[in-house]
């Protein structure tokens, strides 16, 4: 058989992939005509406060999860060996931190969208601000995520690439308005489970054609694709511990931590208690993904060797391996193609649907109701035409996608680094120093932004015109061979080049952009405060700052007396009566036992949604 010959779908794989659609359809329209009939936005854009952990930790997954995790992370494990998988490593802070620090500050404030703490700690321009930054981050990271499984499909099986683009767009932007968060959640439920059940099949089958177990391991350690410890401190090296497990937790906590996506599904937990699990569960569901996702680069690497598809020029780039290797490996299984190109999708649905109600919740929490009064059936009439209009928005920035060329996996980081680090920058900035003060919140995050788009772009140009030199440094050697001499020669010359000055600048591995971008915001942003007339404690909003001091007081005391453990609670200080637009409001978390805190009195919230 011709290995450059198109691969076709038989007829049962566009009824599987046709079934991935109705069944996401069908979710939908069953939430549209029960329970409230989506008539509130407390129902529409937060499933009535009632989520409880496990369907939510599945959906907190499958949010930042797309296709572009799915066949950009095995393309990377192709390529550069399993350095990537350490990125795990960063799970474990980057979980953490949002567990026992960001959740607990959002949820006991009762927000209707994260960018609400910002007027509650700073004022309503910071607020505009944030919510302007996560617009702009969203709407091209939904791009690249329709983009990119159509772009696949399209170069592989010659599959409509518009066709696919527009059904994705139109069935996600359909279930999204009709079903709300909750059919938003439960989609995700699905299209996880159907995205494992792809990527199990395709390895099960990949493993099984390398010639079974033993030998595909053979074939990845003797090809040099497992690699150890890469402890090398160069900031500037693409992918090292460093790089991954550190700089890996600046950017999960842009998204885990401070991402309206995310923090709208920790609000819509039943309790605190409850969001604080999810938040937990992800992690394994995170690895399980990470893992899946690597190994899939690796049986990959088994079959091909280093005749990747794309050397033979059977593809013109990386993020095509993925499926071009599922149509070579699996023609002989009918239906697997499809179940495949099915798991691609759902990891794309999963992601944009997610990013369409995020972007309706702040576009109606954060821009419209502040300044119109409105009745709640109009607002959420509203909240389902910008979830329209936010589905036509996206595809059109597919488009916009489709004329940049980028490997997927970076460019989508990247977009995270860029833009949510500043944002991560300005809730540390609230969150952890009582002195920032508006302007300094303000103006440091134009900073972050600014250092964010000259380091990124300025990187992502001066690798176009340096494309000789391969973009990444690999520190293993490629399998032994003729080829030796010439990466050893290509090796000395990346080492002759090293970047200098401002191209050391350029060069810095994108995986640090978000620590790098939030730091810039948190500095720049105390200077300005000193600068300006720092905020004096008494006047920061209570229940806004997490006492750093007094939670590492409380547990070197726990430390040295563990007997006392239970009479000092580190929360103290995030509770207590708090202004919400000019009226003081009671807050639950008041009482001595935060752990047993619950919202009795579910109709409240009903209220002060209504009364933003
Ligand atoms: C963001 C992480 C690292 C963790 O969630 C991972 O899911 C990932 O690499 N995502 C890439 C972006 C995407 O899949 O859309
Ligand atoms: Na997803």
């Amino acid at each position: 058989m011709d290995p450059s010959a198109p691969k076709y779908f038989t007829i049962i794989d566009y009824v599987i992939f046709a079934l991935l659609l109705v069944a996401s359809m069908c979710i939908g329209l069953y939430y549209a005509f029960t329970g409230g009939r989506q008539s509130t936005t407390r129902e529409f854009l937060f499933a009535d406060r009632s989520m409880k952990c496990l369907p939510l930790s599945l959906s907190l997954m499958a949010t930042f999860q797309s296709a572009v995790a799915v066949i950009g992370t095995p393309a990377e494990v192709y390529t550069n060996g399993t350095q990537y998988w350490f990125i795990g490593c960063s799970y474990i802070l980057g979980l953490l931190i949002p567990a026992h620090i960001f959740i607990p500050v959002f949820y006991r404030l009762h927000l209707t969208s994260v960018y609400q703490y910002l007027e509650l700690r700073f004022c309503k321009a910071v607020r505009i601000c944030g919510t302007v930054t996560f617009i702009f981050q969203m709407v091209i990271y939904v791009g690249v995520g329709i983009y990119t499984p159509a772009l696949a499909l399209n170069a592989v099986t010659g599959f409509h690439l518009w066709g696919a683009v527009l059904a994705t767009g139109l069935v996600c932007t359909l279930y999204t308005t009709l079903g709300g968060l909750k059919a938003v959640v439960w989609t995700d439920v699905f299209q996880t489970v159907v995205m494992f059940t792809g990527q199990l099949a395709v390895i099960i089958v990949g493993v099984q054609q390398a010639g079974g177990l033993s030998e595909t391991w053979v074939k990845v350690r003797d090809g040099g694709r497992i690699s150890g410890f890469d402890l090398n401190p160069d900031p500037t090296v693409r992918h090292t511990f460093w790089t991954l497990g550190v700089g890996g937790v600046f950017l999960m906590l842009s998204l885990y931590g401070v991402n309206q996506a995310q923090v709208q599904r920790y609000l819509s937990s039943r309790t605190e208690k409850e969001a604080v699990m999810s938040c937990y569960m992800v992690f394994p569901c995170l690895q399980v993904a990470l893992m899946l996702s690597c190994l899939m680069g690796l049986v990959m690497y088994a079959c091909y060797g280093n005749n990747s598809p794309l050397e033979q020029q059977y593809i013109t780039s990386k993020d095509q391996m993925v499926l071009y290797f599922v149509m070579d490996m699996l023609q002989n299984f009918p239906g697997l193609p499809g179940l495949f190109v099915a798991c691609l999708f759902s990891a794309s649905l999963s992601t944009i649907s997610s990013a369409l109600n995020s972007l309706a919740t702040v576009t109606i929490m954060d821009l419209i109701k502040p300044h119109y009064s409105m009745t709640e059936a109009r607002a959420t009439r509203i909240s389902k035409m910008l979830a329209v209009s936010y589905g036509i928005i996206c595809l059109a920035m597919a488009y916009v996608v489709h004329l940049m060329k980028s490997s997927v996996l970076q460019a989508a980081l990247s977009i995270f680094g860029m833009v949510g680090g500043p944002l991560l920058g300005l809730f540390c900035l609230g969150i952890f120093f009582p002195c920032a003060n508006s302007i300094g919140a303000v103006i440091g995050l134009a900073a972050g932004l600014l250092i964010a788009f000259w380091v990124g772009i300025g990187g992502f140009l001066s690798r176009m015109s340096s494309s000789v030199v391969p973009p990444f440094n690999s520190t293993y050697t490629v399998a032994a061979g003729p080829d030796n001499i010439t990466i050893t020669a290509v090796t000395a010359l990346i080492d002759a080049a090293r970047p200098v000055g401002l191209h050391g600048f350029y060069s810095l591995s994108y995986m640090w952009y978000s620590a790098l971008n939030s730091s810039t915001v948190v500095i720049i942003g105390l200077i300005v405060s000193f600068m300006t007339g720092r905020t004096k404690g008494d006047d920061v909003a209570s229940g806004t700052v997490y006492p750093v001091m007094r939670t590492a007081r409380s547990l070197l005391y726990k430390l040295v007396e563990p007997s006392a453990c239970c009479t000092s609670s580190p929360q103290h200080k995030i509770d207590g009566h708090k202004e919400i637009n000019g009226n003081v409001k009671e807050d639950a978390g008041t009482q001595e036992e935060t752990e047993t805190f619950l919202p009795s009195n579910p109709v409240s919230h009903v209220e002060q949604e209504t009364s933003v």
